[in-house]
């Protein structure tokens, strides 16, 4: 079958409302968690299975599995954070990497026409990422959060307005400490969707939370167009 890589338009659609869970960020069961933030309207789910009391191994195939049929179920694609084995023995739609993870240009080797996305922080590692295979960019921390420990300093939409004035335009999402009242910041930054953990998987109701960030994002987007 003739694959090819996914067009930009179709994938600024997918990146509206990106939700990023691992079992690590809820105490709740993240099937449900998932489900319900489908049942809300999320655009677009990856698997970030890490750091302190992640899963390994066969328990988190058999979750990543799980969750990804939930998202077939409803054709909402599935990527995976950081683990390209993962990512490619349960043929996933994607990976994410970011600058301490696999070489990018190696990863779209190994992953062909998937979805590729790759976490930048600064203009040089934007275009660094374009040149090397990536689809769309993830660009933050906007905002302070607790969900990462690693996090790099939160740099506000600086970033992302320095490369809309620099024309270019790669599909681009805003990480970090997003939530219903700060989302339209980063829509109107130049963003083409937001991507969130705790928002979402750390709400009482994971589908309202959904639905809430869906509405705070939809005029700043129809703005941008
Ligand atoms: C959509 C999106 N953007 C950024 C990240 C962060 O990736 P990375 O810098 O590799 O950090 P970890 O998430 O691996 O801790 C992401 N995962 N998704
Ligand atoms: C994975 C990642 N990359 C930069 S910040 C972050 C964590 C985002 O989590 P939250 O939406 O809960 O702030
Ligand atoms: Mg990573």
């Amino acid at each position: 079958m003739l694959e090819m890589r996914i067009p930009s338009h179709q994938l600024r659609d997918l990146l509206k409302l990106y939700f990023i869970m691992g079992s690590q960020n809820t105490d709740k069961d993240p099937r449900f968690v998932l489900e319900e933030a489908i049942q809300g309207g999320i655009t677009l789910f990856q698997f970030r299975e890490k750091g302190e009391g992640a899963k390994t191994g066969g328990e988190k195939e058999e979750l990543a599995r799980s969750l990804m049929q939930l998202c077939r179920n409803h054709g909402i694609p599935f990527i995976v954070n950081d683990d390209i084995d993962l990512a490619i023995a349960i043929d996933a739609d994607g990976v994410h990497v970011g600058q301490d993870d696999e070489d990018v240009a190696a990863v779209r080797e190994r992953i062909g026409d998937k979805i590729l996305g790759v976490s930048a922080h600064t203009l040089k590692e934007v275009e660094e990422a374009i040149e090397d295979g990536a689809d769309y960019l993830g660009i933050g921390p906007i905002f302070p959060t607790g969900t990462k420990p690693d996090a790099k300093k939160p740099q506000g939409d600086t970033l992302i307005r320095a490369v809309r004035k620099e024309k270019i335009d790669i599909p681009i999402v805003g990480i970090g400490g997003i939530t219903a009242e700060n989302a339209s910041f980063v829509i109107q930054s130049g963003a083409d969707g937001i991507s969130l953990i705790s928002a979402i998987s750390q709400a009482a109701s994971p589908k309202e939370s959904s639905k809430q960030l869906l509405e705070r994002i939809m005029v700043p987007l129809a703005q941008n167009k």
